[in-house]
């Protein structure tokens, strides 16, 4: 029998409503509009940060929510959801996946990813790990994730930097794992979206390109400035 939550999100578009402190949209009320908008525009399920933005986004919109926190801590690079308090805090705020960064750095404390995801199967609470490389989201399937995200792929030094999707990532984990694979990470087009289903993504996740103005306003103006420069010479 297949689990609810993935035949709930299958073949559909999760948009991922998140501003940091220093983004012009922070904070919970506006995210819960993003949220809604998104419910409105046809998303089955939203990504989003923090306990307070879940909080207000539970209020906006029924759509099942992928709940990370993003920290920094001074001994690690993770901040995707890095530690225990992290994913205490999320399971207190009951979202159906805790997302986490799963990739092979080390995580802040020493704590371990075998350790947190014990730890929240032991709970009953789904798990989504975010990758960066193969090697990555085979090992993630090893300790019992309940399905991996391409998220992270280009954001470690040791996987590609690219600006579009990393859809060899995407190709050769459908290929590999048999949980859900869910194509995430500069997915920038409705085309590149819909190409992830055709490589066998589960389902797909889309932040700035949809909930992030500012960079979107930049890459107009930058497209924009960069014809009237050439028009001017
Ligand atoms: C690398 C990292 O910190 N990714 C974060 C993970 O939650 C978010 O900032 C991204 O917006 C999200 O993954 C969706 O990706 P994109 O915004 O490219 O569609």
């Amino acid at each position: 029998m297949g689990d609810l939550y993935f035949e709930q999100i299958r073949g559909g578009l999760i948009v991922s409503c998140q501003a940091l402190e220093d983004e012009p949209l922070h904070g919970g009320d506006t995210m819960a509009k993003m949220a809604l908008a998104a419910e409105q525009g046809g998303a089955i399920g939203i990504r989003a940060n923090s306990v307070h933005d879940i909080a207000a986004i539970k209020q906006a919109t029924k759509l099942p929510i992928i709940g990370i926190i993003k920290r920094d801590y001074d001994d690690s690079e993770v901040y995707i959801t890095p530690t225990l308090q992290e994913v205490q805090e999320l399971m207190e705020a009951r979202v159906d996946v805790i997302a986490l960064d799963a990739t092979s750095r080390p995580r802040p404390g020493g704590e371990t990813l075998k350790e947190l995801v014990s730890y929240m199967r032991e709970q009953g609470q789904k798990v989504m790990a975010d990758v960066s490389t193969i090697e990555e989201a085979l090992y993630a399937e090893s300790i019992g994730v309940s399905c991996i995200s391409t998220t992270l792929s280009g954001y470690t030094h040791y996987s590609p930097q690219q600006k579009d999707p990393d859809f060899d990532l995407l190709r050769e984990a459908v290929r590999k794992v048999k949980i859900p694979v869910i194509g995430e990470g500069r997915i920038n087009t409705p085309e590149q979206a819909a190409f992830c289903l055709k490589l066998g993504a589960h389902a797909v996740v889309v932040g700035s390109a949809i909930t992030r103005p500012k960079l979107i306003t930049e890459k107009f103006a930058h497209a924009i400035r960069k014809t009237r420069d050439g028009q001017m010479h």
